[in-house]
């Protein structure tokens, strides 16, 4: 039996096709759901919003874009998404994204831990967990630091592992030497196995 988690990764790899190939960041797609407590199957999940890199003008990335996207549906500027976004008794937001999200950007833009980390507010629990399909690779920032920081920040995360060789196809598509890139990357992978 596959994971539960599989279709969404799946639909967050379809969206991180959408991206146009660059070789300064990452193809990656995202989803953000309302989720109902102790739902095994996910029968009673609600989506609310989807992002992929580059989707909105600008050097964007799939999470902020997917954030972004619910924010101007609701007609508030980025950084008040948190007021927007549901709270329900019983439920929790969620959310997919091929890739984990960066604690660091070259571009010295906003990192998306920061903007998930920011839907906590004014007393709101803001985004719950991250389910992300691979560890960001050394390319642009050496080792990845967004997962500790989603755990500092009591956001809980989950690898959901199975797609790696796609994800980091798709994410690399627009690199110069991408296979090569894609192969370290499973290599690096094989090292530390720990996504801890
Ligand atoms: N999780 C994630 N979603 C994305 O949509 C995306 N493009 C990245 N990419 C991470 C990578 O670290 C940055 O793309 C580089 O650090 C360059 O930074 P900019 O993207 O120019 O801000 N990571
Ligand atoms: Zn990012």
């Amino acid at each position: 039996t596959t994971s539960p988690h599989m279709p969404y990764m799946k639909q967050c790899l379809s969206l991180a096709e959408k991206s146009p190939p660059r070789p300064t960041n990452f193809r990656v797609g995202a989803v953000l759901l309302s989720r109902k407590d102790d739902d095994p199957t996910f029968a009673d999940d609600l989506i609310l919003s989807t992002g992929y890199t580059m989707e909105l003008a600008g050097n964007t990335h799939a999470e902020q874009c997917c954030l972004s996207n619910y924010a101007a549906v609701h007609k508030v500027p980025d950084d008040k998404v948190g007021e927007v976004l549901p709270v329900e008794p019983g439920r929790k937001l969620v959310m997919y994204v091929t890739m984990e999200p960066c604690g660091k950007r070259l571009s010295g833009n906003t990192p998306c831990v920061q903007r998930i980390t920011q839907t906590a507010e004014g007393g709101r629990e803001g985004i719950h967990k991250v389910y992300f399909g691979v560890k960001e690779p050394g390319t642009f920032v050496g080792e990845s630091r967004g997962r500790r920081m989603l755990t500092q920040a009591g956001i809980e995360w989950e690898h959901v592992s199975g797609l790696e060789r796609e994800i980091l196809t798709v994410a690399f598509a627009g690199h110069e030497n991408a296979e090569k890139e894609v192969k370290d990357a499973l290599e690096e992978r094989k090292t530390n196995v720990d996504v801890s």
